[in-house]
């Protein structure tokens, strides 16, 4: 079959989020979960990948402008040809002499590559009529190592290594697969603790939790102290003494600040502090990791690329890796950063807080087990529990797991309907007030 990509359409699409206050936190106090979403048509007639890119509101639209300025990188390409290449094409796509300068593979102009290269995985496995995971899991560790562009990772991972780590594991991948399709992908959730959550809402979303089967929390800390301690301590009555919680300061402290901060939260037993600092501060987060311990150190949601995840692993900064599916470059560059993690035996969390995020990195962490890490020690996915209803293919939970995804694509192709009202500014969900 060849199929051809004859156009890209992106849309600004954003959801009230804000008005319940899901997703809120100590930095980003009022967040309306978005997507700069993506569509290829093709010459086939069943054939559109989508993709997408996350924000939480204001400045979508220039993500979408980024998009748009991508266009030209992949309208006209062939899949047969983007496959047979993929990391050529990753190149490709992030080596316009001029937009390059706008990064390089960082901020808007790597959040918009994420967009249409996930879109362009999505297509591939619709085409190969598979789950991504699957797609992937299938591939041979030489195929795996064709999707990554190893420029600048060499000095800790080359092409021969990947090979024979994913070589080492690929005879075993079916015993793995069996335990994923019998208890599914461990997972921890984060939605009971949003910082806007009245104590109440938080003690009520703990129980419904608990009553779900979830085993992990994660709560929202950092902008007070005395309200940290309360809600920790509320928290901890209702999982208990030995159920495990994971604490999230969204960047907010300094490094001094972080480590005297959490020494005063350090008798509710957190298991990791996530972004304690500023997402750039490598030997900042090292100086908590090493002061905090044995609390671990969280990051990735806002690390820009392969190479600061490099330098974090190399610098035993990171106790948590927590890729991110739309800021790292889409699916290429996350393989890339599975395997620097397995090197350095750090798990891998992805980060899902977000719309489309937990669709998306349900299938990372599945190709992590699988084909990476081989190893469930540590690791869990996030789970958010907002905008779901969303897509037409949504995430699937029990007791705490992710269940393996079956139809085929990247799990991210969303209701018409939804598209309709959170089109901005002129969809239903901004245009009518009691929407
Ligand atoms: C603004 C967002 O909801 C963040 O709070 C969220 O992504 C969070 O950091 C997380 O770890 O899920
Ligand atoms: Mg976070």
């Amino acid at each position: 079959m060849t199929i051809q990509i004859l156009d890209l359409t992106v849309d600004d699409l954003r959801f009230p989020t804000s008005r319940e206050l899901d997703g809120s936190d100590a930095m980003n106090e009022a967040p309306d979960y978005s997507v700069a979403y993506v569509t290829l048509k093709t010459d086939h007639p069943d054939l559109v990948g989508h993709g997408i890119t996350f924000t939480i509101g204001r400045g979508n639209e220039i993500c979408a402008a980024a998009v748009e300025a991508l266009r030209s990188r992949v309208v006209g390409l062939r899949l047969e040809k983007i496959a047979g290449d993929m990391a050529g094409f990753w190149r490709h796509m992030t080596s316009d002499s001029q937009l390059r300068w706008l990064g390089p593979e960082k901020g808007v102009i790597h959040l918009a590559t994420a967009a249409i290269v996930n879109a362009v995985w999505d297509l591939w496995a619709k085409a190969e009529k598979k789950p991504l995971w699957k797609l992937v899991a299938d591939f041979t560790p030489e195929q795996f190592v064709n999707c990554i562009d190893f420029r600048y990772l060499t000095d800790v991972l080359t092409p021969e290594e990947a090979l024979s780590m994913l070589t080492r594991l690929k005879e075993s991948q079916a015993d793995r697969l069996s335990i994923l399709e019998r208890d599914g992908y461990p997972a921890y959730t984060t939605s009971a603790g949003w910082l806007g959550y009245s104590d109440e809402r938080l003690r009520e979303l703990c129980r419904q939790r608990l009553s779900e089967g979830w085993e992990v929390f994660k709560i929202k800390v950092g902008r007070d102290l005395e309200d940290d301690r309360r809600r920790c301590r509320i928290i901890r009555e209702e999982i208990g003494p030995d159920r495990r919680l994971l604490t999230d300061a969204n960047q907010v402290w300094d490094v001094s600040t972080a480590i005297e901060w959490m020494r005063q939260l350090a008798e509710f037993d957190p298991w990791m502090i996530e972004e304690p600092t500023s997402p750039d501060d490598i030997l900042g987060y090292a100086k908590i990791a090493k002061a905090l311990h044995p609390i671990r150190v969280a990051g990735g949601e806002h690390c820009a690329n392969r190479i600061m995840f490099k330098q974090f692993l190399e610098a035993n900064a990171m106790q948590v890796c927590q890729i991110d599916a739309c800021r790292l470059g889409g699916v290429n560059e996350v393989l890339a950063v599975l395997l620097m993690a397995a090197k350095y035996d750090v798990p891998v969390c992805p980060h899902a807080g977000g719309v489309g995020l937990c669709e998306y990195v349900q299938h990372l962490s599945i190709i992590d087990y699988l084909c990476v890490s081989g190893s469930l020690e540590n690791r869990m996915a996030e789970h958010a529990g907002t905008c779901h209803e969303h897509f037409l293919d949504p995430i699937q939970i029990q007791n705490g797991h992710y269940l393996l995804p079956q139809t085929p694509g990247y799990s991210i192709t969303m209701h018409e309907k939804s598209i309709e009202n959170a089109r901005f500014p002129e969809g239903k969900y901004w245009s009518d007030p009691n929407s």
